[in-house]
């Protein structure tokens, strides 16, 4: 997908919403435990019922491959059924030497044909741009997470006073483009995610941490929006586990609803 065609879907839908796919098998509804697979099975129901109000989906691989085998099967099966208008993110946080990287992207990118994967800089250019050499494909680079560890490396100051993060970004510009490339940027990193947007005005953000991380969505489009919009906002929990029970579909169908609203309001307001 490119950047236009998720800008027109983001205006097709007033809405920014990346529901995050974290299936657990101990805190899914009892009842899907019988099915021949449940986290498929979980998975399918939220993302049918939520998919009026989303222009993305973030499966996060961890709750795959923690099932092993079984568990990339249910992957792949879900990344399959993912509606064709949706921008995909596998939230892998991959990064290696060059030649890995590349069979990473592959994995991704042919393989299960995600739009996306999370990337972490750690490990510098040879590690990252193997990623974006796939056409139409994008990196998202971790740049200021939304976790308290994110204060231990990210914000540390260079003799300049210039925190790691803004060398991640600035850095990485010479390597993608608003084209190809994102940053995740926490929600919980409040007004912290308007000095991210200096740095990289026109790129896009995938911003995890409202819901149950507790960040302000307002914040987010207040000092992170720009003339495209900007962000993905993504919600794990606070709309998959909106409801332990049979109706755990409808009750993220209504958190989902509950959160384009808002969106559709600070759309008008700041876009
Ligand atoms: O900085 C980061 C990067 C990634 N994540 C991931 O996003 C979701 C958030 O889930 P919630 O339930 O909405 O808190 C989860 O998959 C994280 O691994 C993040 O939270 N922060």
């Amino acid at each position: 997908m490119t950047r236009a065609e998720l800008f027109s879907q983001i205006q097709r839908k007033s809405s920014y919403l990346c529901v995050g796919l974290d299936p657990d098998l101990e805190k899914i509804p009892a009842h899907l435990l019988s099915e021949p697979d449940p986290i498929f099975s979980f998975c399918q129901a939220i993302i049918e019922e939520t998919a009026d109000f989303a222009v993305a989906y973030k499966p996060n691989i961890a709750f795959f491959e923690a099932l092993g085998a079984r568990g990339w099967e249910t992957l792949a099966k879900v990344a399959e059924i993912m509606p064709k208008d949706v921008f995909t993110i596998a939230d892998a946080k991959r990064g290696d030497i060059g030649n890995t990287s590349k069979l990473y992207a592959k994995a991704f990118f042919e393989a299960m044909n995600f739009d996306s994967v999370t990337v972490a800089p750690y490990m510098g250019k040879d590690s990252v741009t193997p990623f974006l050499e796939f056409e139409n494909k994008w990196v998202i680079l971790l740049a200021l997470t939304s976790n308290v560890g994110s204060l231990d490396f990210q914000l540390i100051e260079d003799k300049t006073g210039k925190p790691l993060y803004q060398s991640v970004l600035e850095k990485s510009q010479e390597w993608g483009s608003p084209e190809n490339l994102m940053y995740v940027v926490g929600a919980t990193r409040g007004e912290l995610i308007g000095e991210v947007r200096k740095v990289a005005p026109e790129h896009f953000f995938l911003v995890p941490g409202v819901g149950a991380q507790g960040g302000s969505l307002t914040d987010v489009a207040r000092f992170g929006m720009n003339s495209t919009c900007g962000l993905l906002v993504n919600s794990s929990r606070g709309i998959i586990y909106a409801s332990g029970e049979k109706d755990f579909a409808k009750a993220a169908r209504k958190e989902a609803e509950k959160l384009q609203v808002e969106m559709k309001g600070l759309l008008e307001k700041y876009l």
